[in-house]
């Protein structure tokens, strides 16, 4: 093994350091949406301050900037520690971290001024989508590159996640944006009508699967055991994880089109996959959480484990609604409602900034030589209050979706609807303020852990307390 040194890790302090910079800002935008929602007067008549326009960027803020910055400084920090040699090529390294900082602002400066391709999660328009394939490209070959350079026999199965979620996005991303540009900022995809819409959500949904789902599993294969100081529950059943999850994950597509014009034999294969799905997703679920046993004391006093652990139940728990909800028939209910955006949080605020939490509060003390985080005790105040800001954001949203999907099926007895369509909003407002409520801490959780971070990171003697001489002597 080679010395800590000799690894490239300032490419991770950047990326790390992005990743909270991004949470933060993506999810200021989602707490202003959530406030739109309420009071749609916050656009102030502004055109690019209009909800249409700052929705997309809070989901490519939070998903692109924040969730993507993660899995670059974890993939990157985790291939090197488990192949046992330095990344390769620093000037890829850097490339790919200028160029999707680039990809970002990029996005600042398109998608509130309505330039957008208007796919979901795909909004970019084509230049940046270009950029965006430069990127990948020099990831996947420092990625892939270390790997083959390994000192290791084997390959660890976080790796395997990385790696399925670096090809797999290359793949989505490339296919679901071909279009023909009209002009810099103007194109038009190759697809037209059902074809289009399949495409879109072939990617849409395998976007969830590899980008937040394969890529967090790589984080959470590595973080969990490590913090937990025990391996991996089961490695057999990592591999069967693997294998079941990333060949099952491909064909749930058209759960996001059911009762559309797409043959509804497609909707019936999307449908039965994403059932199927249910059996890996837990697999893997219970493979994280079982490698605390025997340490199960650790969730009392460690709240980073909290954060890991924690987080693994909300991916059980959104894995499983999500089977649910793929079923045509429930879906006739939760479609176009509320309930689809408490899901997606569960899994976007619960899972996916939950492990991306714990895991910056492992790596910001090991990248900048510090013992620990500042402060401890700032950690189980962010869980406590981010805790309690997904309950709150979920809870509303169930409620909100059942009941708009009731009020929107209630007919009387003469065939009119019961509701129109304005009183199912009214009668929605109250969860809109407990769903901001919820954003609100949540928010302030990631406030909370960009100080604690900023303190852990600043220069060792200003930043040691009173008793630091005491220590030191
Ligand atoms: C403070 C935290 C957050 C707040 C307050 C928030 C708020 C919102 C709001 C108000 C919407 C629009 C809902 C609607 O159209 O009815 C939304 C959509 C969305 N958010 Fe968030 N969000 C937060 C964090 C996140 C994070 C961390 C992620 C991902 C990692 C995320 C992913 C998404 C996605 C994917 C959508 C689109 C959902 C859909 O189209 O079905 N959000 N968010
Ligand atoms: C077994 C796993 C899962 C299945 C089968 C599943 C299934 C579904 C279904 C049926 C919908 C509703 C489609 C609609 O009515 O429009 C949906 C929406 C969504 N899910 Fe999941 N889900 C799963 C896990 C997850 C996880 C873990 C996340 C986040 C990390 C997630 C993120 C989303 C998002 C962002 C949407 C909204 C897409 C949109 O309309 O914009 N899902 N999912
Ligand atoms: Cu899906």
């Amino acid at each position: 093994m080679q010395t800590p040194a000799a690894y490239n890790d300032r490419v991770v302090r950047q990326f790390t350091i992005m990743t909270v910079v991004w949470g933060i800002v993506g999810m200021l935008v989602g707490v202003i949406i959530a406030a739109q929602l309420l009071w749609p007067a916050l656009n102030f008549d502004v055109p690019w301050l209009t909800y249409s326009r700052l929705r997309p960027l809070h989901t490519n803020a939070v998903i692109f900037a924040f969730g993507g910055s993660a899995l670059f400084a974890t993939s990157y920090y985790v291939v090197q520690r488990t192949c046992g040699v330095r990344l390769m090529g620093d000037r890829l390294a850097a490339f790919s971290f200028w160029g999707w900082q680039v990809v970002i602002v990029g996005a600042i400066f398109t998608l509130p001024f309505g330039y957008t391709q208007s796919k979901e999660y795909a909004e970019l328009i084509w230049p940046l989508d270009i950029l965006i394939t430069l990127v990948w490209v020099a990831y996947a070959v420092s990625f892939f590159g270390t790997i083959l350079r390994r000192r290791t026999k084997h390959i660890y199965v976080a790796n395997w996640f990385y790696g399925a979620f670096i090809v797999a996005v290359a793949m989505l991303h490339i296919v679901n944006s071909l279009a023909i540009p009209t002009s810099l900022t103007q194109s038009y995809p190759v697809y037209a009508g059902a074809v289009d819409a399949m495409v879109q959500w072939w990617y849409g949904h395998n976007a969830v699967g590899f980008f937040l789902t394969a890529g967090f599993l790589g984080m959470m294969y590595y973080f969990v055991p490590k913090q937990a100081g025990r391996p991996i529950y089961s490695y057999r059943l990592s591999v069967v994880h693997f294998w079941a999850l990333i060949s099952i994950y491909m064909w749930a597509g058209p759960h996001h089109l059911h009762w559309t014009a797409l043959p509804e034999w497609t909707q019936s294969v999307g449908m039965v996959f994403s059932l199927i799905l249910l059996a890996p997703s837990w697999g893997g679920m219970i493979n994280g959480i079982m490698t605390l046993s025997g340490a199960w004391h650790k969730l009392r006093d460690d709240p980073i484990i909290r954060f890991l652990v924690v987080s693994l139940s909300f991916y059980g728990m959104s894995t499983f609604e999500g089977p649910m909800m793929a079923i045509r028939t429930v879906n006739a209910l939760s479609h176009y409602t509320d309930w689809t955006i408490g899901h997606v949080h569960s899994g976007a605020l619960g899972w996916v900034a939950f492990i991306t939490i714990g895991s910056i509060y492992m790596l910001v003390p090991r990248l900048f030589n510090r013992e620990q985080m500042y402060s401890v005790p700032l950690i189980n105040v962010h869980f406590w209050v981010s805790t309690i800001g997904v309950v709150l954001y979920i809870a509303s949203m169930w409620i909100a979706g059942v009941m708009q999907g009731l009020m929107w099926r209630a007919v009387n007895d003469d065939g009119t609807l019961t509701y129109s369509f304005i009183e199912s909003l009214s009668a929605t407002y109250p969860y809109y303020a407990v769903r901001l409520l919820g954003g609100l801490l949540f928010f302030a959780g990631m406030l909370i852990m960009a100080y604690n971070v900023w303190r852990t990171i600043r220069p060792v003697e200003a930043a040691r307390p009173a008793t630091a001489p005491a220590a030191s002597a």
